[in-house]
């Protein structure tokens, strides 16, 4: 099937200036590749700071004035530019953000889940999707001051499904909410797309992502190190990097086994793969590498000199 989206080489950089002067590129997003199909959900995992949230505002057309992006986004078979995500966003492409601060302080919530639409059907289809998160419909007349955190989530997301979309970009959609209320987020993701959405799943627990994605793609520093049919990570021996192993044997029901060490900041990476300090299968080649790309292996694509490589015990 024809990808929705199909994000090919993105590569993110900020520019600062120290003490105003010399000019600095910081990279935070490089080399990623990825693509949704419509009725798929795709969970895209990482940890803080490993560039997920730039990777949806890209996709929406909002990355801050300072940032400069490389690479393709491609909607509908046709490349994403500028003008037409800000065409599609709130209409085809939907971003369900990260943070509650995304609403208007000073508009009701009624107004803003039906972004200025006036037809027949909106304040229905408002009613429906407000009722399905289980809001009030009192919450209409109400502003976000007024409403608590967890009722303010929702109001995201039943924003964000009240015109079925095409594609939906969900940033962390659930942190603050109880497990059954998330269930039911991630339930009704699974039915938009049976309905024919693509969804871009992302989080940082890889956990709640396996509970209902097809396929998964591993970030890490800023690159996607791994993407995998959610039903490899069964099996640790079917997984391609040994960050994703790691990952797995963090699990709760694995033995919650973390690895030490961190990821690199931005900026503070020398050449070589990104993971070398923390891998134990490293080797002098990893560390001198260049730059190692994403290549298909087993069904997969992983980003390693030594994929599938076994585990020194
Ligand atoms: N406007 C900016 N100027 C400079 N650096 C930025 C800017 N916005 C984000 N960054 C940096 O880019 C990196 C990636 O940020 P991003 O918000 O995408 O991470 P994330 O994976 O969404 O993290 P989290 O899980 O905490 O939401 C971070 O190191 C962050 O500090
Ligand atoms: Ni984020």
């Amino acid at each position: 099937m024809e990808p929705i989206l199909e994000i090919s080489h993105l590569s993110i950089t900020f520019i600062q200036y120290e003490r105003g002067i010399h000019k600095r590129e910081l990279p935070v997003i490089k080399d990623l590749s990825l693509q949704i199909e419509p009725g798929q959900i795709v969970a895209a995992v990482g940890a803080s700071g490993s560039g997920k949230s730039l990777l949806a505002h890209s996709i929406l057309g909002i990355l801050p004035y300072n940032s400069r992006m490389s690479g393709t986004l491609k909607y509908d078979g046709r490349p994403l530019t500028q003008e037409r995500a800000e065409a599609l966003r709130g209409r085809e492409i939907m971003l369900i953000p990260q943070g509650v601060t995304y609403l208007d302080p000073l508009m009701k919530i009624g107004p803003q889940i039906r972004k200025g639409k006036r037809d027949a059907g909106i304040r229905e289809r408002c009613r429906a999707a407000l009722k399905r998160y289980e809001l009030k419909e009192e919450i209409e007349e109400q502003y976000p001051f007024e409403i608590s955190g967890g009722m303010a989530r929702r109001v995201l997301i039943a924003s964000a499904v009240t015109e079925s979309p095409r594609l939906i970009i969900a940033d962390e959609p659930t942190p603050g909410l109880d497990k059954k209320a998330a269930g039911r987020i991630l339930g009704h993701f699974r039915e938009l797309a049976e309905e024919g959405a693509g969804i871009l799943f992302i989080t940082h627990d890889l956990e709640l992502a396996l509970t209902v994605a097809d396929r998964v793609a591993v970030f890490y520093a800023g690159e996607t190190i791994e993407e995998a049919d959610a039903s490899d990570f069964k099996d640790v021996e079917k997984l391609r990097h040994p960050f994703t192993k790691s990952l797995w044997h963090a699990m709760p029901e694995h033995g919650f086994h973390p690895i030490p060490g961190s990821q690199p900041y931005p900026g503070t990476m020398a050449k070589g793969c990104p993971f070398a300090r923390q891998c134990r299968k490293c080797t002098i080649l990893c560390r001198e590498a260049d730059q190692i790309s994403l290549k298909p292996y087993r069904g997969g694509l992983v980003r390693c000199l030594y994929p599938g490589k076994e585990e020194a015990k």
